[in-house]
């Protein structure tokens, strides 16, 4: 499972948590405009934006799984098992592979009102990167600091939802997720009025009422009301520093323990990273399961002129500030 979060503070942020039981080998990677991106069914991208992102690295590919580019449009891809559907190539659309998506997009376009245009003219092909690598589900977010989009490749073709929340986990499908939305209409970060049997006394005994039935569990609709709930009512001061604590606190709400989620016999999902990317600086921070503390990179710190992806492996080590 993942979650992920487009929020606005003084700046625009993307969190996003990666769930699952084992990792790829995702490495920090920042490409530049220079370096070619192959398309398997269009023309190469020579000239592209440049990107940070968390990506796998094969055959010296950077295969993301969330990126922001340097104009501040940004996109994760999450797991959409059972309901994404690649479709064989269509001659008059712009056939994208999935694993190009997130180039393709961010490549070229500024916003996300270009991405819903160029959108418009993409079929996502039924093209496995290689034989190890094979197609994987997914659906994304695609989050600029006006707007948020989802993208759900479906039978009947792409499926773009504004996202009016700004969040995204993983099944069911975005419009299912957000009708969900309306069981949890009462709550509120206020102590309720006792509109349940106002003749009897009840006692507010704890802090918090407000929030009693807000989903507790692991599933990604109760993640995405969880991550609603805590987003719609986080406050933070204008700062960069107080926004992406904020950032990763939302994201915190809803991350995955080690030993809470079996998935196969003695293969447990964890939140592996925490990512929070500042879209308009260029900024990435993230945190990994064993290494609390943030580490960031910044975009305009590499020639983005260049040709070769500038590839960080993540420190993954626990790094501990010892105060005596
Ligand atoms: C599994 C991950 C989603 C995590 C998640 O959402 N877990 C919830 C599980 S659950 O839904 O709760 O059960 C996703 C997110 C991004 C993906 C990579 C994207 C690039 C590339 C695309 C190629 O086509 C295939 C290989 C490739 C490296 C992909 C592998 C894998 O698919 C990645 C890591």
């Amino acid at each position: 499972m993942c979650t992920a979060v487009s929020f606005l503070s003084k700046e625009h942020y993307l969190g996003r948590n990666f769930d699952l039981d084992i990792s790829y080998g995702e490495k920090a990677v920042i490409t530049p405009r220079n370096y070619p991106f192959k398309m398997r069914k269009l023309q190469d991208l020579t000239e592209h934006y440049a990107l940070i992102g968390i990506a796998a690295v094969f055959d010296d590919v950077p295969l993301y799984y969330d990126a922001v580019n340097e104009y501040g449009l940004s996109m994760a891809g999450l797991n959409f098992e059972g309901n994404a559907v690649y479709l064989e190539e269509v001659p008059e659309k712009l056939n994208v592979t999935p694993f190009e998506f997130i180039p393709y997009i961010l490549g070229q376009c500024k916003t996300v009102a270009e991405a819903k245009t160029l959108l418009e003219k993409i079929n996502l092909v039924n093209i496995p990167f290689s034989e190890q690598l094979p197609l994987s589900p997914l659906h994304w977010i695609v989050a600029d600091k006006e707007q948020t989009l989802v993208v759900e490749p479906l039978a009947s073709g792409l499926k773009l939802y504004d996202d009016p929340v700004g969040v995204l986990t993983n099944n069911p499908t975005f419009d299912k997720q957000l009708l969900t939305l309306s069981k949890y209409r009462g709550l509120s970060a206020k102590t309720p009025e006792n509109t349940f049997a106002p003749a009897v006394d009840l006692p507010v005994y704890s802090r918090g009422m407000g929030t009693i039935g807000l989903p507790g569990d692991l599933t990604s609709s109760s993640r995405f009301a969880r991550a609603v709930f805590t987003k719609a009512h986080s406050i933070c001061e204008p700062t960069e520093m107080s926004s992406v604590s904020q950032c990763f606190h939302i994201l915190n709400s809803v991350e995955q323990v080690k030993g809470c989620c079996e998935l196969e016999e003695g293969h447990f999902e964890h939140t592996i990273y925490s990512a929070c990317y500042n879209t308009t600086k260029g900024l990435l921070y993230y945190s990994t399961y064993d290494n609390r503390q943030l580490t960031a990179l910044d975009l305009h710190k590499v020639d983005l002129d260049g040709s070769e992806p500038n590839v960080y492996p993540l420190l993954t080590e626990q790094n501990v500030h010892y105060q005596n």
